[in-house]
């Protein structure tokens, strides 16, 4: 949720009316074919089945926003691609445990949704009917998402645009306080006292834990006058630590120096993550520097987990993740989808063939548990 906020004239407006709709989507395939009709900004392309999208077309628009020259988003996508998995089936594993403990809270599979929203600004979603007959709002896509996934045994995220008026946040967040436990939230680098004001009402909510999307910090030069965001520096991360009663978990970490740092800090956990591609145009695949990452912080001790997402299409990339150091991952952009094409049951749906898949990966490679997954599951590159 990135830019602009919802205009008055926008929330106003009769609701359009889009056609084609599967009204009852029974698969992953039906709820793709909704999502391509209420997205203006994103064609959701199926080049590889799946709706998985390459970052190079055919529709030659973005997916939605993959940023700048999309190279961030296509490295992404091509690191899980260029990675090969050790194909092992004489064992006796044929039911893997996909339970994992994330700071505190059990989840049926180590996938998370990822952290997304702005209808209107960031989906060309908003004030259309969807495929249910109502009309697509804020809260109807958070709840998609953190429904579903609750449903799913997971956790899903509600977002925080930099241009939304506290109203918008706290409209999610009622969404939040629904799941008391089993939702998460994300609020904007911000100043620190609109943190703290934010963090008030997630802890409200009942949010387990909450992320702060560091690596927005370049939107400072677009925001919108008293929309402040602001880059962190060791100080102000510590400062939130000490403010916040729940975990911090700090999102768009792509170094092993902030890596340490946020440790330094007291945070829960670290998302690596480059905003899936979306707020610099050329930085490495999250998962080319995750290992380095995990490595450093291991060796000097800290505990924290490391989750990464960008670019996590199938089960077989969650394991990929997992064997180079990752705790869990975040699906940002299939599970958006999920959610704007088919609600509820859209995102469960697309939780349980992510889960599928990952057990499938595991049986077809000898992994019987997900918190134990060796890196010789990879094969090594020379
Ligand atoms: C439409 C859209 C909105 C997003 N909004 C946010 C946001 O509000 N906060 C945030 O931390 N990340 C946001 N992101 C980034 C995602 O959380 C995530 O890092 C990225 O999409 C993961 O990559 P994937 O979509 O390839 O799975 C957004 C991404 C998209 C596509």
């Amino acid at each position: 949720a990135e830019s602009v906020a919802m205009t008055a004239a926008a929330a106003t407006e009769a609701p359009k009316a889009v056609s084609g709709y599967i009204t009852e989507p029974k698969n992953i395939k039906d709820v793709l074919s909704n999502a391509r009709k209420i997205m203006d900004t994103c064609a959701a392309c199926d080049v590889a089945g799946a709706g998985r999208c390459n970052g190079k077309g055919p529709c030659g628009e973005t997916v939605p926003g993959m940023g700048g020259k999309r190279q961030s988003f296509v490295r992404n996508i091509e690191a899980f691609e260029g990675m090969s998995l050790n194909m092992r089936t004489v064992h006796t594993i044929s039911h893997p445990n996909t339970e994992i403990e994330l700071l505190g809270v059990k989840l049926s599979m180590p996938i998370l949704t990822g952290i997304t929203g702005g209808l209107t600004y960031n989906m060309g979603a908003a004030n259309k009917l969807a495929f249910d007959g109502e009309v697509m709002t804020e809260e109807k896509y958070a709840r998609g998402i953190i429904e579903g996934a609750a449903n799913a045994g997971s956790l899903g995220w509600a977002a925080d645009g930099i241009g939304d008026p506290l109203e918008t946040y706290k409209r999610r967040m009622s969404v939040v306080s629904e799941f008391k436990g089993r939702a998460v939230a994300q609020i904007k680098p911000r100043t620190q006292p609109e943190i703290f004001e934010r963090l008030d009402i997630v802890q409200a909510a009942g949010a387990p834990f909450f992320a702060i999307d560091v690596d927005s910090a370049g939107r400072a030069a677009r925001a919108l006058p008293g929309k402040t965001v602001e880059p962190k520096d060791l100080k102000k991360l510590k400062e939130i630590v000490n403010y916040a009663k729940i975990p911090f978990i700090a999102k768009g970490i792509m170094t092993v120096d902030e890596a340490l740092m946020c440790a330094e800090a007291g945070c829960g956990a670290i998302i690596v993550s480059n905003h899936g591609g979306r707020v610099l145009s050329s930085t490495p695949a999250t998962m080319h520097v995750l290992p380095a990452i995990v490595k450093a912080v291991r060796d000097r001790g800290y505990k924290l987990p490391i989750l990464v997402d960008g670019g996590v299409r199938d089960g077989g990339d969650v394991l990929k993740a997992l064997a180079c150091g990752a705790q869990a991952v975040l699906v940002g952009r299939p599970m958006l989808r999920a959610s704007l094409g088919g609600g509820v049951k859209g995102v469960e749906m697309q939780f349980k063939r992510f889960h599928t898949e990952l057990v499938s990966s595991m049986v077809l490679t000898g992994v019987a548990d997900v918190n134990k997954v060796d890196p010789a599951v990879l094969v090594q590159q020379v």
